[in-house]
């Protein structure tokens, strides 16, 4: 099964993701970076627990959250405390490559933008699994996501890769074994839990890229 031989505290928890988002954003609606990686440091542990064939999806995930973290311990640690702190920093220090790259390839801006892109997936998977029905296929659910999400961003190659990996997929009830939450109906509840906070997160942050241009960064 997938996920075995995993120790407890290395078990991915879709309720310590959960938590994570829930810490994601202040009173005043600003998202903190240190949560916001957090949260992805928790969903690339369920993606590792999946074996070897989604390795490179990992490799890429961890590479960014590894330039978000270099920001965030650096000497201008304090200007990563929120994204919104993170965009006027950089966008003020010229710190940003705005049309094609330069001499900022891992601005935290661009950086974000990935795992931003990612997070659009992720709601419209989670979606689909909480509305699934028990038979439903969970590499067309992914796949169904991807397109409508990531996709529209990866060239040819890097879908053609995705597409071969979503197959090795596993079905739905292991799937939802592998999120540590209990029975079926309390996965389907922890979902429908955590999609209004991930959508939020996802919102705020696509409205302060939309409003400094910053959805297209190459
Ligand atoms: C709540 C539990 C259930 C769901 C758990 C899902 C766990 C998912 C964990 C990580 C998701 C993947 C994050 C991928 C980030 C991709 C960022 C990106 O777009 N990178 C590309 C562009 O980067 P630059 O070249 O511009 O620096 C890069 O080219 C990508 C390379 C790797 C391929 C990415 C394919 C993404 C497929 C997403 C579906 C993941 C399927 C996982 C299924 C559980």
């Amino acid at each position: 099964m997938a996920g075995s031989g995993a120790s407890e505290d290395q078990k991915f928890c879709l309720r310590e993701v959960l938590d994570t988002f829930k810490l994601c954003l202040s009173q005043n609606k600003e998202v903190y970076l240190e949560h916001y990686v957090a949260g992805w440091r928790g969903l690339v542990k369920f993606l590792s627990s999946l074996g070897s064939v989604f390795g490179f999806i990992s490799k890429d995930a961890v590479n960014k959250i590894q330039i978000l973290v270099g920001h965030l311990d650096g000497e201008n640690g304090s200007q990563y405390v929120t994204v919104q702190s993170m965009v006027k920093y950089e966008l003020e220090n010229e710190l940003v490559d705005l049309s094609k790259r330069g001499s900022h390839p891992e601005s935290g801006c661009r950086t974000l933008l990935r795992l931003h892109r990612a997070l659009r997936w992720l709601e419209l998977f989670l979606e689909r699994l909480r509305t699934s029905a028990e038979d439903s296929k969970t590499p067309v659910m992914c796949a169904e996501a991807y397109n409508e999400s990531l996709a529209q961003h990866h060239p040819w190659v890097v879908r053609k890769a995705a597409g071969m990996a979503f197959p090795w997929l596993p079905g739905r009830t292991a799937f939802f074994e592998v999120m540590n939450v209990g029975t079926p109906e309390q996965v389907v509840a922890m979902l429908g839990e955590a999609l209004p906070l991930i959508s939020e997160v996802y919102q705020i942050t696509e409205d302060l890229y939309a409003q400094h241009n910053l959805l297209d960064l190459p």
